[in-house]
């Protein structure tokens, strides 16, 4: 079963937050996280980012997707208005990294991020977003607002025993190297993106 296994509190370069490891087990390498902000409300609306793993974008800085601008600006945001960032141990959209890297070999011969999973025999995304859902219970969250642009997230919550108050956009402007990225995204799984076009 599910259970906050530690927690401690973090300084970091937007603030402080109270981080948490889930875990049905203590000796979980890879436990998923939830991070939250000091001046949280739990009696309104919480902020919410449910937010996948990407070890390229956030921790190599991977000019191939918008992971690692979209993770700091919600803790951006949180450190703000309050709330939480659900930290779920889905590395490429839950295959793995090492088909992660194996779709990247693809997609360098010209597939799109989509393609790639589907020639190596996995679905365009494994993921499910249940498990945050158990996350928010155990913290006692009854309400949020979620931050995404991914409209399967958000039907997830519908779905569930959480009250959605709203979705907050967390667009990261597009650049070269992520274009096609974003507007498969947007073509293929629904998200709600605009401005893809190159400035002129
Ligand atoms: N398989 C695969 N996964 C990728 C690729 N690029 C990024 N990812 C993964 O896609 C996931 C993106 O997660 P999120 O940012 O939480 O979710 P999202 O579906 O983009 O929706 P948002 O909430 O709008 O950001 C991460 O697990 C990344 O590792 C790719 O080309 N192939
Ligand atoms: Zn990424």
């Amino acid at each position: 079963m599910l259970k906050l296994q530690a927690e401690a509190n973090v300084p970091t370069e937007y603030g402080q937050y109270r981080m948490m490891a889930f875990s049905d087990n203590d000796q979980d390498w890879m436990p998923h996280m939830a991070i939250i902000a000091e001046n949280t409300d739990f009696s309104l609306p919480v902020n919410v980012r449910f937010h996948s793993e990407c070890i390229t974008g956030e921790v190599f800085h991977s000019r191939k997707c918008e992971c690692g601008q979209q993770l700091d600006a919600a803790m951006q945001y949180i450190q703000i208005n309050g709330g939480i960032i659900i930290y779920l141990r889905q590395e490429g959209r839950n295959i793995g990294i090492i088909n992660k890297l194996k779709a990247y070999a693809l997609q360098e011969k010209g597939m799109d991020t989509v393609q790639a999973n589907l020639e190596l025999g996995l679905p365009a995304d494994d993921r499910d977003f249940g498990v945050a859902i158990e996350i928010l219970k155990l913290l006692s969250v009854k309400e949020i607002n979620l931050l995404t642009n991914n409209p399967i997230k958000v039907r997830f919550v519908e779905e569930s025993d959480i009250r959605l108050n709203s979705r907050i956009p967390l667009q990261i402007l597009a650049h070269d190297m992520s274009r096609s990225y974003l507007k498969t995204k947007k073509d293929f799984f629904g998200h709600l993106l605009d401005d893809l076009e190159p400035d002129i």
